[in-house]
């Protein structure tokens, strides 16, 4: 469990607001560590001891795991409970159903007892509405990040739906934050938008944003700064492929820790700029 404040305590101490994406695919790992029984669990394993000084937070991306059946529900488990305890831990999963459903999925990733993981927080695709959230919220500490405005081409199909009371992701927001405060939501905004974070801050001056697109989608991290960084700093942003297969061979860790390094000495940058440290 990691709060707001211990969030933010991490930030100023590591001079990151790195999220380092596990978004880890058995076809693009280095050939060697096929040799092992778990070459996923393997691959995160060095990843993580390479990265860990260097970000505030993880994301493995469920879809990854789940592609594997059994096999990447145990790398997902023994990933969950390799990671360090004082990251933010993030099970990018998308979920939203009816409540009682979403209950299971919130058991699934929140409750070690019955699964195995106790992740910090969720993404959640807000479309049910307020019954398909709530569950997760019952988990005392626990996050949900919501999908407001994503980094994705097909964003523009729904999320810029005008909606009477502004674009449709202006709404979602709006009505999120009816729901719990920002010590328990975050939102998903994706770094190909950055020219629309002054306008998101209107609506979460102090929601922490969950940042996906630097990196191999192209965003810049100097423009979602520019835009969408607080005094608390308030952004957590994600690189996923640009850092875990910067390098293919058996020094991919240590490649994938000299591509955060470059991130992490920008962040610094922003961060002194932004008076947060
Ligand atoms: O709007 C969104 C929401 C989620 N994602 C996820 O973030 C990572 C990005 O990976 P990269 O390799 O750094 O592009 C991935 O897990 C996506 O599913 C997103 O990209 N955009």
């Amino acid at each position: 469990m990691i709060s707001r404040r211990q969030l933010i305590d991490q930030i100023k101490q590591k001079k990151s607001f790195l999220c380092v994406g596990l978004d880890t695919d058995i076809d693009k790992i280095p050939e060697f560590l096929k040799n092992y029984p778990d070459p996923i669990f393997e691959f995160n394993k060095r990843i993580i001891d390479a990265t860990k000084d260097l970000c505030v937070s993880y994301k493995p991306n469920a879809a990854f795991y789940e592609a594997r059946g059994i096999k990447g529900l145990q790398s997902l488990i023994d990933t969950w409970k390799y990671l360090p305890r004082d990251t933010l831990n993030i099970i990018d999963a998308k979920r939203g159903d009816i409540g009682n459903t979403s209950d299971k999925y919130a058991t699934a990733f929140f409750n070690e007892e019955a699964s195995g993981m106790s992740f910090d927080a969720i993404t959640i695709t807000p479309y049910m509405g307020n019954d398909s959230v709530t569950p997760y919220l019952k988990y005392d500490g626990k996050w949900i990040i919501i999908l407001a405005l994503t980094s994705s081409v097909g964003s523009k199909d729904f999320q810029y739906l005008e909606t009477g009371d502004g674009y449709l992701y202006e709404t979602v927001i709006q009505k999120a934050n009816t729901w719990a405060g920002a010590d328990r939501i975050m939102y998903v905004v994706g770094a190909t938008k950055s020219t629309e974070f002054t306008n998101i801050r209107k609506y979460a001056p102090d929601n922490f944003l969950l940042v996906p697109g630097v990196g191999a989608q192209g965003g810049s991290l100097e423009e979602v700064c520019k835009y969408g960084i607080t005094k608390d700093c308030g952004l957590i942003v994600n690189a996923s492929r640009s850092i875990i297969y910067a390098g293919n061979d058996e020094n991919f860790a240590e490649a994938a820790r000299a591509e955060a390094l470059l991130i992490q000495q920008q962040m610094e940058v922003e961060l002194e700029k932004a008076g947060v440290i």
